[in-house]
């Protein structure tokens, strides 16, 4: 489903993160959300999920206002892959997983067999299915970011934000995790996920949203959005963006790396 952010300012005390961010997502929608560290992208990620629930301006998902949802409704319609996490399940995977599903349970119920299944889908369609019985504190980093992605998928909600879902991923994973978040896209949820990989924007998303300078700098097709000029304006880094297989993907080189002596 959607995401609607129109005219949103947030400050942390007297200090302005974001001001005037207007930005729509649609259903079925792949958002990329680029900008330098510490330009406001977790903070606007906190905004939408109403963990800063203090911004102007209005923020509507899937046509609601999250400030007037419960936490088990809000639960429904947004799912959290948060950027640090500290590992306070002393759980199995499975049950870490599971908890996901609360929002479908009644206040005194335990998880039925339908949400014992979907944690189990969700484990297999992120490949982690032989973690299960393992204790959450006793996986790598790596594996638990995984957890954490399996869980947002058994919580079942429409829209999802993922702030750097692979950051900590071997390559296998990140290519492996990226399509099926692409795939769950197709299938008509709406999510934003943020990077610091430009080049997988041009892959995996739909849509390139760049934060830069408290405000939203561009936002439309990665081709569009993602030139040398942008590069090299928000990261100060010279890039050269090359397209490959006849323009069906792009990369950015830094060219100071390549220039001949
Ligand atoms: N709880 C907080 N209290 C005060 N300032 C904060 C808080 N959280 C973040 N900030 C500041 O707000 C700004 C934006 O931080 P934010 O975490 O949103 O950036 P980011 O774009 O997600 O960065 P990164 O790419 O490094 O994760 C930074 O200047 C940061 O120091």
């Amino acid at each position: 489903m959607s995401i609607d952010i129109e005219h949103v300012s947030f400050s942390y005390g007297k200090h302005q993160v974001l001001r005037d961010v207007n930005a729509s997502i649609p259903d079925g929608v792949l958002v990329n959300v680029l900008g330098p560290n510490g330009v406001g992208k977790s903070t606007l990620f906190r905004c939408i999920l109403c963990l800063n629930s203090d911004y102007e301006g209005v923020i509507r998902v899937n046509g609601k206002d999250l400030r007037d949802l419960s936490v088990r409704e809000r639960a429904r319609e947004i799912s959290y892959i948060p950027q640090t996490h500290a590992p306070v399940y002393n759980y199995k995977v499975r049950d870490v997983v599971l908890m996901s599903t609360g929002a479908d349970v009644g206040i005194f119920g335990t998880p039925g067999r339908e949400q014992v299944e979907r944690a189990e889908q969700a484990l297999e369609r992120i490949g982690i299915g032989h973690l299960a019985d393992r204790m959450y504190t006793h996986i790598s980093g790596g594996e638990q970011q995984l957890v954490l992605i399996a869980r947002a998928l058994a919580q079942n909600a429409k829209t999802i934000v993922m702030d750097e879902p692979t950051s900590a991923l071997d390559y296998g994973n990140t290519v492996r995790v990226l399509s099926c978040v692409k795939q769950l896209a197709r299938e008509g949820l709406s999510i934003v996920q943020s990077t610091h990989q430009p080049d997988q924007a041009f892959l995996f998303a739909d849509k390139t949203l760049v934060v830069y300078d408290g405000t939203v700098e561009a936002y439309g097709d990665p081709k569009d959005v993602i030139t040398a000029e942008l590069v090299g304006r928000i990261y100060g880094v010279e890039v050269e963006v090359n397209s490959l297989y006849g323009d069906k993907v792009r990369v950015c080189v830094p060219t100071s790396e390549i220039r001949e002596e």
